[in-house]
């Protein structure tokens, strides 16, 4: 079956078009004019809009070609940052997936009146070599009527050898002056702070604001945490789920960036 299998039912909100460097991408859309594109470079969500067609996501204007892009959303595995053996949050953003055509049910009903498209990753040989682990990769991206964009990730081990990976969405948000925004959820966490050698601390003040560069991990995060954006009068609520921590870090976390020039 071809992509085309991709294109009918509950996903006939869904368009296959190609970028400038002829990577298919797929792009949804909810009947209120909402819409996300995702390349299949990367399994990257490369652009999400809400109804009045303003973007949500940051992307970079530095974004090389082939590299992965700063912006959208990164998915990052099976390694998260440089905790580990492989390139910087692992190789799977830096593939070419395929468009999923016949994915083993969701036991949820997650998906019912949302329009979505199910990617796949497998390793290829070279995968194997620097990482000798068969797994698939499934990713369900999914917009929903009320503009919300969701994305459930599933990874199978295909021979039941034992393997450990690490997975982060890492998303790129757009906010007007970052002065501008605070967050909300991640009072009292600990965090490792990227610009002091990975040193851990404890947050102290309420919500958190920003004066200058940041990049932490914050640990044992909560299922909810709020971006509010006070120009824009726009909040990003961020929900997580099916990561249970019990305090066990890196297994929930956030990592929060704000570079100067990016
Ligand atoms: O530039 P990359 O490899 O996409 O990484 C983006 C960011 O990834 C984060 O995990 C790091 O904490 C940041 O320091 C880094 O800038």
């Amino acid at each position: 079956m071809g992509h085309s299998a991709a294109l009918c039912d509950h996903r006939a909100a869904i368009e296959i078009t190609k970028d400038w460097n002829s990577i298919e991408q797929v792009v949804l859309r909810n009947p209120q004019g909402a819409s996300a594109r995702v390349s299949l470079h990367g399994g990257q969500v490369v652009s999400w809009r809400n109804e009045q067609g303003k973007e949500l996501l940051f992307t970079s204007s530095k974004a090389k070609p082939s590299k992965a892009m700063r912006g959208g959303i990164n998915i990052c595995f099976p390694q998260f940052g440089n905790c580990g053996s492989l390139e910087q949050h692992g190789f799977a953003r830096n593939k070419i997936w395929t468009v999923d055509s016949n994915p083993p049910p969701l036991q949820s009903n997650e998906s019912q009146g949302k329009s979505f498209i199910d990617l796949l990753l497998k390793p290829n040989e070279e995968d194997l070599k620097c990482w000798p682990h068969s797994f698939e990769f499934r990713l369900r991206v999914l917009l929903a009527t009320t503009g919300d964009l969701a994305l459930i990730s599933r990874v199978r081990n295909v021979n039941g050898k034992p393997f450990s990976f690490s997975f982060a969405y890492h998303t790129y948000l757009s906010v007007s002056d970052i002065s501008e925004v605070r967050i909300e959820g991640l009072e009292t966490l600990d965090y490792l702070d990227n610009l002091c050698n990975r040193e851990r601390f404890t947050e102290q003040g309420d919500a958190i604001t920003f004066e200058s560069e940041v990049d932490r991990v914050y640990l044992s995060c909560p299922n909810i945490v709020a971006v509010l954006d006070h120009e824009r009068k726009r909040t990003f609520v961020i929900r997580k789920e099916g990561l249970p921590d019990v305090g066990k870090p890196p297994f929930a976390f956030l990592n929060i960036i704000v570079h100067k020039a990016y």
